[in-house]
């Protein structure tokens, strides 16, 4: 008995045991089998791992599978044969009767006899009696060959067993001991052939009943279809035409039903990563009718409503069907090709993702101009950034970036941009609107340009645009967050104008356009730029209107839809028109991250300056023309002329004046900019009769006050340093442009609050001097000179 422990005190449990020596040991350890061919087994292993694999393969699985589904299927299938067998001979028969009674032409002319159509009704029954004259004269003399065919093959044969009786076949002659060897010979094939024959003929009986008495439903199939829950099933037109007729479209209903075989003008065929069809709609079904029951076809179809991509083709009436295989639209597109090595030629394309297809999309910029957008954060800043690093890597290309928004996304680009602003404020507003302005005025020179060329070519190309001297390299100018600049209350009309200006004839020219927006609406986006825009890339959308503002009025309706990209799931991926010949691209797009910590943009970049630094061909190898500048405005001066003598005036009718002077500056003005701009000329308004007015004496006063610096914003002037508007991020001439001469200005600086070099700017900064005036790389009016 154990003895009972202490209060506190250690005991150790025990709970079973026994005492072994070393002999012991040793023993045991004889019993155990010993690994005697450690090789042999590892031979048999890789062994065991090939035939796994090969068991595993799509082709094994698959007819693993289809047996599987066989096997299952057999008791089910010997019932459907015979009764197919059986509806076969059926049929048959009716056919049989329907042609022995001429029940078509019957039938012809029963309708004409309802219809009253006298002449119609004689026609049809002279046509049956027509046809009955016929068939019995062909049956006629069908009987009538077989009967003499039948005598003389008879007399033949009784002629010949007479001639054998009468005769033996030694005393014959040759010839005719011949003959009689062939008539043994054809007898005895008969005797020998005819179980098989009639046992054959019954057999093709038998299938050829089958085969009349199948399902002619659309989608029937009993041979080689596994059912759905086999889960690598394919698409083919029987899939498909079972898939449209649950649809529950009626008119497409009622076609199967009454036994209408759709048309595949394209059969189902393997097409990139899925399968495309291309189908003839029946009469009263059009393909927009399909599109809008995309979520039941791709269900019906086994397939993810993204996978399934039904759309108009060049009629109506006609649907191209395009079906992802499983899953493969899931993964990204994976890593630039450019991330690491290669240049572009803006001419042949810039490699921006992969297409449903699996194929790399590569559109080329010069000729196009982009509108991207979707929903926040679905991924329109990495494509805008893709297509600029692109074209960055292009030496002869000129880059503007302009950011409607506080966001540093394309600050490692700055050292390869010619201009660059970022920003909320107007500043940014007003520099963006002064670039589309300088880009019509380039447009212009450079139609010129083409015009002086030999042969007078219709557009720039890759050899005109590496001709240095004539200044017609590629220049893309990017606004990111546009919708901010077309719906700013001062400067959204200018930049609309020079925005359509520019999609709509910059085109020939090499000058690109590059949009980005959240808010692709109507009244974020001007109609005539959506219109006009020849491609478009639409992230995940909230509806059918951001739809089509991407992509053009239609498409959502024509199954175009990006409105099935899911928010967050589908980041990345975008559906694109006017990037390739197809109508549209379910564009998975490369990423070239630039976010917490991870910057491969800068190493890019860092590249196609070295490449530029490393080659006559770039864009700075020209000779700059200075930017354009706005004209500045004199507010004071237009106040006082608009004015004129009146001792007062109303400030309502100030501003019509004004907005008739200069619509450009004015239009957006409110008695708040009028107030405003007086006061920073210490110009007071009062009121007088009930109505606020501005005195005539005070703006002279003013006038007469106010410094006369030249080249100095006077409003900038009068306002401390500190009170100025924060001026936006300022453009930048790339590094290696360190060969741009000194500024032309053409015109003097903007007229208010115009950006202040600041102290942070690099020694090669934004070349952009205190009088406003900057230096840019346009290369110089050739034209003119
Ligand atoms: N092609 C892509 N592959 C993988 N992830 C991506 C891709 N594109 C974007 N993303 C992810 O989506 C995030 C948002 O991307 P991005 O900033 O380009 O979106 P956005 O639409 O411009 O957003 P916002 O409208 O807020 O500016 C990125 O930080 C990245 O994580």
């Amino acid at each position: 008995m154990t003895p009972r422990p202490e209060r506190g005190e250690m005991v150790p449990m025990v709970f079973d045991g026994a005492m072994v020596d070393d002999e012991t040991v040793a023993a045991q350890g004889q019993g155990v089998p010993r690994l005697a061919f450690p090789r042999w087994r590892a031979v048999v292993g890789v062994a065991g791992d090939r035939v796994r694999a090969a068991v595993r393969c799509p082709a094994v699985v698959h007819a693993r599978s289809v047996a599987r589904y066989r096997v299952r299927q057999a008791p089910r299938d010997a019932v459907r044969l015979s009764w197919f067998l059986v509806r076969g001979v059926g049929r048959w028969g009716a056919k049989g009767w329907r042609w022995a009674s001429h029940a078509d032409l019957r039938a012809d002319a029963r309708a004409a006899r309802l219809a009253g159509d006298v002449q119609a009704r004689r026609t049809a029954q002279e046509t049956i009696r027509a046809d009955a004259r016929v068939r019995w004269a062909r049956a006629g003399g069908v009987v009538r060959r077989v009967a003499v065919g039948a005598a003389v093959a008879t007399v033949v044969l009784v002629l010949l067993a007479l001639g054998e009786m009468v005769a033996g076949r030694e005393v014959m002659p040759g010839w005719l001991r011949a003959v009689y060897a062939v008539r043994d010979a054809i007898g005895h094939g008969v005797a020998v052939g005819w179980p098989w024959v009639w046992r054959s003929t019954v057999c093709a009986l038998v299938c050829a009943a089958v085969w009349e008495g199948r399902d002619r439903t659309p989608g029937a199939s009993w041979i080689t279809r596994p059912d759905r829950d086999d889960d690598g099933s394919w698409v083919d037109e029987r899939m498909i035409s079972k898939a449209l007729a649950h649809l529950g479209i009626a008119p497409l209903n009622a076609f199967l039903r009454g036994g209408g075989e759709l048309v595949y003008t394209v059969p189902a065929r393997r097409d990139g990563d899925g399968t495309h069809a291309r189908i003839r709609l029946p009469l009263g079904v059009t393909a927009d009718m399909v599109c809008d029951r995309r979520r039941v076809l791709a269900g019906n179809l086994g397939r993810a409503s993204l996978e399934t991509w039904p759309t108009t083709g060049e009629e109506d009436g006609v649907l191209d069907l395009w079906v992802a295989d499983k899953g493969t639209l899931s993964g990204g597109a994976g890593g630039w090709p450019l991330l690491h090595e290669g240049t572009v030629d803006v001419f042949d394309g810039v490699p921006v993702g992969l297409s449903q297809r699996g194929v790399v999309v590569a559109p080329p910029l010069p000729e196009s101009n982009w509108l991207i957008g979707g929903r926040p954060g679905q991924g329109k800043t990495n494509l805008l950034r893709v297509l600029l690093l692109g074209a960055a890597l292009d030496p002869t290309c000129e880059l503007w970036v302009f950011v409607m928004g506080e966001s540093p996304d394309f600050e490692p680009l700055r050292p390869r941009l010619s201009r660059y602003r970022m920003g909320l404020d107007d500043t940014v507003a007003a520099d963006a609107v002064r670039a589309l302005e300088d880009l019509c005025a380039e447009m212009e020179r450079r139609g010129r340009i083409l015009g002086e060329q030999p042969g007078r070519p219709p557009k720039v190309s890759r050899r005109l645009a590496d001709k240095p001297a004539l200044g017609l390299h590629p220049l893309i100018m990017s606004i990111d967050e546009c919708h901010e600049l077309f719906q700013h209350p001062r400067y959204g009309k200018s930049a609309e104008e020079f925005a359509v200006r520019l999609i709509k004839r910059g085109r020939k020219y090499g000058i690109v356009l590059l949009l980005a927006t959240q808010s692709p609406t109507k009244d974020s986006i001007p109609r005539e730029v959506t219109r006009n825009v020849s491609c478009g890339a639409a992230f995940a959308v909230a509806d059918h209107i951001a739809n089509d503002g991407l992509l053009g009025s239609g498409r959502y309706r024509a199954g175009i839809r990006a409105t099935e990209l899911r928010m967050r799931t589908d980041r990345g991926t975008c559906v694109a028109v006017g990037v390739t010949d197809a109508t549209f691209e379910l564009v998975r797009t490369f990423y070239v991250p630039f976010e917490d910590g991870a910057d491969l943009v800068t190493p890019v970049v860092v590249r196609a300056l070295e490449h530029m630094a490393s080659t006559s061909r770039t864009m700075t190898a020209r000779e700059p023309i200075p930017e354009i500048m706005a004209a500045p405005v004199d507010h004071l001066e237009d106040i006082h002329s608009v004015i004129g003598d009146e001792p007062r005036v109303r400030t309502q009718v100030v501003l019509a004046r004004l907005a008739a002077h200069n619509p450009g500056e004015y239009e957006p003005w409110s008695a708040r900019d009028l107030r405003a701009a007086l006061l920073r000329h210490g110009v007071h308004s009062y009121k007088s009769d009930g109505a606020m007015v501005v005195r005539v004496a005070d703006v002279v006063s003013a006038l007469a006050r106010r410094p006369q610096a030249i080249g100095v914003d006077e409003d900038a002037a009068d306002v401390p340093a500190d009170d100025r508007e924060a001026g936006g991020t300022q453009g930048v001439i790339p590094a290696s442009s360190g060969r741009l001469s000194p500024s032309r200005s053409l015109r003097k600086g903007p007229s208010q609050g115009g950006p202040s070099q600041t102290d942070d700017e690099p020694a090669n900064g934004p070349h952009r001097h205190l009088d406003g005036r900057s230096a840019d790389s346009l290369p110089p009016d050739v034209g003119a000179s």
